[in-house]
């Protein structure tokens, strides 16, 4: 069992995602030079956890989720020869990558080991917290898409995982789509369910632009772990950024043991060189937080957009109509050409 804190000095451990969930505003195309370089800067200004792998997870490299430019495995390699004091982590969604990978993570140094499902499948994950614990790994659980169901229902996936062995459970909101109290209840409610079993964590994304202060209410309500990206680098709007959410942190006398002005400078000299462009709160982003869409189908439905001539946000509600899930990408070539076939317009 981790303590329900990491250290008597902190109240909070941050988790830095820019190199994985990073990977989708990239088209998951890191360098090994790149992830050298953001690691460098995120371990030397203090962030103790860095998840780097492709944006779906071990074994998203396909026509599905989009191809790597780097072996996943090498990316990870980097990371762990890079980082002094980091942990590296790697996120695996059971399916879309298998136990080798998580073996194979392991061989290359990586100790944290993050396996999510949909919010109401969490039982397709404890063979992996299995022998995650049983190779001494750190274990992470991620119950995405946490909007989708009550809080009341999210405990309860939350306790099959820690009954698994799983560590951390997060609540994720994948979609950007929680607001406010509706993240607190959801931490309360992991929080009650677990007690000393296991820490309760929070994934945000900035869709609704309520990344910082949906993670504070987190922190209030008991979670300990705290997911963010450096300069926002995620899919969708992004993500919590580290920065800033450092920054409120420091002024509300939360303790992260990141260093404020190393991070900034990290974001501004280092994370955004890495990036593509921006990670923007424009119109696709926040209807996808607004419709409760999984954050990562914001590439897919620009391509499709293009591809198909059709509304790019029409793609986006229909799919939050439809309740799709990660996984259910091609889903979005339907609704793209059923929109093409009614002579939608492109926007
Ligand atoms: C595989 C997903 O991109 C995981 C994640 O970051 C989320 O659901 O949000
Ligand atoms: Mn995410």
């Amino acid at each position: 069992m981790l303590p329900r804190r990491f250290s008597d000095a902190l109240d909070l451990r941050i988790t830095d995602s820019s190199l994985r969930d990073g990977s989708h505003a990239k088209r998951h195309q890191f360098t090994a030079a790149e992830v050298a370089a953001v690691v460098g800067a995120l371990d030397a200004a203090g962030v103790p956890v860095i998840e780097v792998t492709h944006g779906d997870g071990l074994g998203g490299s396909s026509f599905t989720y989009g191809f790597s430019r780097t072996p996943e495995q090498e990316l990870i390699s980097v990371a762990v020869e890079t980082a002094r004091h980091a942990k590296i982590a790697f996120l695996m969604l059971p399916g879309v990558g298998v136990k080798d990978d998580i073996l194979a993570s392991a061989g290359n140094g990586a100790t944290v080991c993050r396996i999510a499902t949909h919010c109401t499948e969490a039982d397709i994950a404890a063979q992996h917290f299995g022998l995650a614990r049983d190779r001494g790994l750190e274990t992470v659980g991620f119950l995405m898409m946490a909007h989708s169901v009550s809080p009341e229902d999210l405990a309860k996936q939350a306790r099959i995982m820690a009954d698994a062995g799983c560590q951390c459970v997060y609540v994720v909101d994948s979609a950007g789509a929680l607001v406010l109290d509706q993240v607190s209840d959801r931490v309360a409610a992991l929080v009650a369910e677990l007690g000393d079993d296991a820490q309760v964590g929070f994934h945000g994304h900035e869709n609704l632009g309520l990344g910082v202060a949906n993670s504070v209410l987190a922190a209030r309500a008991g979670a300990t772990q705290i997911d963010g990206s450096t300069r926002r680098f995620g899919a969708g709007a992004g993500n919590t950024p580290v920065e800033a959410f450092v920054g409120v942190c420091d002024k509300l006398g939360i303790t992260t043991g990141i260093d404020f002005f190393a991070i900034v400078d990290a974001a501004e000299d280092v994370v955004r060189p890495a990036m593509p462009e921006e990670c923007r709160l424009d119109r696709l982003a926040l209807v996808m937080g607004y419709a409760g869409v999984y954050s990562s189908f914001l590439k897919h439905a620009y391509t499709l957009a293009e591809r198909y001539g059709v509304s790019g946000a029409e793609i986006l509600v229909e799919a939050g109509a439809r309740r799709l899930v990660g996984g259910q990408e091609d889903q979005l070539i339907d609704i793209a050409l059923t929109l093409a076939a009614r002579g939608a317009g492109q926007e």
